[in-house]
């Protein structure tokens, strides 16, 4: 494999976090009192009911949202704005159409003062790690949603942040797909060792990835539980450990009932 500079990982704090929208001038309480500190190299699933704020927590830590009470800092620096050491992947893919795949990975590097020579080969080698060799000059309409998403998650890696922010990337694919991309990513994961932070819906999926799994209680948001998933990587899906820890993740989400 070629991309062989691992990225910088980074020590996540989140103190106190508290955040209110206003609707119809009423403030709604979206996050309340988080705590969470993430490790470097870390990977953290986070799951809880829809609407409970796991998006708003990402965008938070994104710094595409700054209006919040409380801290949250990356190695000691407090965030209040998007930088480039933490990447975001969204569920859709949002590749530029009128740009290749190699074009869509490269544009976070318009503005950086990099060699073109470096700047060809990171890009290179990302497709490469992603599994899109032979693919690079293909456009978006020419890829299928998991090769679409591969881009996606080889332009997030292509400015080499710190921590890597993912807000069920892998939720509109189908289910074979989902697997080995689940793979993929574990094994990026491992390969660069930086910090992810990874929202989903998929409780399978977020035990299989996370070093620890985060269950988030709605209205308001708050942190009900944290498991740990004490088993090494790359892991076995078949594990009864961790079917024993995913079961337990479910029942704590269903609060008890069986479903
Ligand atoms: N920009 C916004 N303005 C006002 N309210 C918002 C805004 N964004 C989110 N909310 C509200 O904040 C709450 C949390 O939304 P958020 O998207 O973070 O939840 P979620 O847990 O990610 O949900 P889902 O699992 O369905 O994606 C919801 O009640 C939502 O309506």
């Amino acid at each position: 494999m070629a991309f062989e500079t691992p990225s910088p990982t980074a020590k996540l704090s989140i103190q106190s976090l508290s955040k209110n929208y206003v609707i119809d001038q009423k403030a709604l309480r979206v996050l309340l009192n988080i705590d969470l500190d993430v490790h470097e190299g870390e990977f953290v699933s986070i799951v809880g009911r829809s609407g409970c704020g796991k998006s708003t927590l990402l965008r938070l830590v994104s710094g595409l949202e700054n209006d919040y009470s409380g801290t949250i800092q990356l190695d000691g620096k407090v965030i209040n704005a998007p930088s480039l050491d933490r990447g975001m992947i969204f569920q859709d893919p949002s590749l530029l159409p009128w740009m290749t795949v190699r074009e869509n990975v490269a544009f976070a590097l318009v503005n950086q003062n990099i060699p073109k020579a470096e700047k060809d080969k990171r890009v290179l080698d990302l497709i490469d790690l992603v599994g899109l060799k032979g693919f690079e000059s293909a456009y978006p309409k020419e890829l299928s949603g998991g090769m679409a998403q591969r881009a996606a998650i080889a332009r997030a890696l292509v400015s080499q942040p710190k921590v890597l922010l993912l807000d069920e990337p892998l939720g509109a694919l189908d289910a074979l797909t989902r697997l080995r991309l689940q793979n993929e990513l574990q094994r990026i994961w491992l390969q660069h060792r930086m910090t992810m932070i990874m929202v989903t819906h998929d409780v399978e999926e977020a035990v299989y990835l996370g070093d620890r799994v985060v269950i988030m209680d709605p209205e308001p948001g708050r942190i009900r539980r944290i498991v740990d998933v004490p088993l090494p990587h790359p892991r076995d899906r078949a594990s009864p450990v961790l079917h024993a820890i995913r079961d337990e993740v479910l029942k704590d989400l269903t609060n008890g009932v069986v479903i």
